[in-house]
């Protein structure tokens, strides 16, 4: 039985593959089935057939998987957030572990045996400090909304993407990411923009008002931040101050940044702003550090889940208290501040000015005087720093994984430990194998940072061989 587009199959998911879907195989061949969960029979239908893998999506569940739970959301079937809730949480673990071994050793040719088990996050739900909803000038109508056969009109929506499809939004009614109250800030968000008259971002005809709407929190300081990201519109001045009062009568929110970005990018950073009320960013506590957090700036989304994180980092470091640190890929300072005790000196590394910035307030709102941060690109930079000897280099690049130019960088250096953090298996592997003729792998812990999402931070250990 040979693999064809548009084919109907019978399979069994024998496993999950990096990025989410369940692995089948027909005679060999590979197909990745979307919300395929192992041990499951699945009827499916072939949607692509590629020359050494085919995709298919599920038409009917003929045997459910004995890992599969029923799901918390009411928007699980659609929505591109939390896909993997309909397996028990056990079992994620398991399977994000083992994921992080195979990825290891299949792609970068590394000794799986460094893998270390999985340290889960202390809290499953609620556990995200930050969301980005999208705004559409034509919303997709979910199942339940089309099942009321009232007229619908695709008017603005506000909400989350449709799984695999990065042009549909849909409404959100609740959510199990973030807070409750985030929830709420998000529909009085979106009913307001509805009946301003200003029209969403289309994103075929690149016009409209209406953007993206970010919601931060810090968890700890129950400080709540709203970013919101339009176009520029001179005349939209009032309207934006309207929706300042209504937000500040709330009393959910501390601060409200307007933002505007005419770029064509899809991405929700603000070029400009203006604050409407509060300090413009919010704060956080991390074990007994407290951080400055800006709209554009980077910070770990789950915090109580980095707070463990950054003290596996800190043991990696094997630090004394004589050393030079170097964090690349700083962000606002987070893992330089928690390290910087231990340490002679931090030298710290970011592109995003403002959230270097934001690490040098940092430090100050911590009382640490050893660390030092550089705005920009590390492929750049790196070169310049070179005439600092690091002892450790720390780096935690986002999921792209770093540059070959910061990887030759950082052989060149010779530095006595690495510690690799890591949001994405895969370019973890590229980079520790392009690593390994310099440096030694010795241990990697997987963290569940993502809660019943596929994703996997890891942090690695290495040695200068
Ligand atoms: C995964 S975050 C890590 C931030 C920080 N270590 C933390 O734990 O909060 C990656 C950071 O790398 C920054 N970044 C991305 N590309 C970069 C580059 N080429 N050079 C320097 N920094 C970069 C991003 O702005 C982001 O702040």
């Amino acid at each position: 039985m040979a693999i064809k587009a548009g084919k109907e199959l019978i399979v069994k998911i024998e496993k999950f593959a990096l990025g989410g879907k369940g692995l089948s195989r027909v005679n060999g061949e590979v197909l990745f089935v979307d919300g395929g969960i192992p041990g499951a029979t699945v009827r499916v239908k072939v949607t692509r057939k590629k020359k050494s893998y085919s995709e298919a999506r599920i038409l009917e569940v003929i045997e459910p998987s004995p890992d599969e739970s029923p799901p918390f959301c009411f928007h699980a079937s659609y929505c591109g957030g939390c896909y993997w809730q309909r397996v028990n949480y056990d079992r994620q673990l398991e399977w994000k572990e083992r994921l992080v071994r195979e990825t290891l050793e299949h792609l970068g040719n590394l000794d799986a045996s460094t893998v270390r088990p999985i340290t889960p996050s202390p809290e499953t739900l609620y556990y995200r400090n930050k969301m980005e909803f999208a705004f559409s000038a034509r919303r997709w109508f979910r199942p339940d909304e089309i099942a009321k056969e009232v007229e619908l009109k695709r008017d603005c929506g506000l909400g989350l993407h449709v799984k695999g499809h990065f042009d549909r939004v849909f409404n959100v009614e609740e959510c199990y990411l973030e807070s409750p109250q985030a929830v709420d800030l998000l529909k009085t968000v979106r009913e307001f923009c509805r009946g301003s008259g200003l029209p969403a971002y289309d994103i075929n005809r690149k016009e409209g008002f209406w953007r993206f709407l970010v919601i931060r929190e810090g968890k700890n300081t129950d400080q709540r931040l709203i970013h919101l990201i339009t176009t520029t519109n001179d005349e939209a001045a009032g309207t934006i101050e309207a929706l300042g009062q209504m937000l500040e009568k709330t009393g959910m929110v501390t601060t409200f940044v307007h933002s505007t970005n005419d770029s064509l990018s899809q991405v929700a950073f603000g070029e400009s702003s203006i604050v409407l009320f509060g300090q413009g960013y919010i704060e956080e506590r991390l074990g007994n550090f407290r951080f400055r957090i800006s709209p554009n700036s980077f910070f770990q989304t789950n915090p109580r889940g980095a707070e463990i994180l950054y003290g596996k980092v800190l043991e990696c470091a094997g630090l004394t208290g004589g050393e030079t640190v170097w964090d690349l890929y700083c962000g606002t300072g987070s893992i330089s501040i928690f390290v910087a005790p231990h340490a002679r000196r931090v030298v710290g590394v970011e592109l995003v000015e403002e959230a270097v910035a934001d690490a040098y307030v940092n430090v100050e709102l911590n009382g640490i005087e050893n660390c030092t941060f550089h705005a920009g690109d590390i492929k750049e930079v790196i070169r310049e720093l070179s005439t600092d000897v690091p002892d450790v280099i720390i780096t935690d690049p986002p999921r792209a994984g770093m540059n070959p130019k910061v990887i030759r960088g950082l052989k060149d250096v010779k530095a006595r430990r690495l510690v690799a953090v890591s949001c994405n298996p895969a370019t973890l592997a590229r980079d520790l194998s392009m690593l390994a003729d310099s440096y030694r792998l010795l241990e990697v812990y997987p963290f569940d940072m993502f809660p019943h999402t596929p994703h996997i931070e890891c942090v690695a250990l290495l040695e200068r061989k």
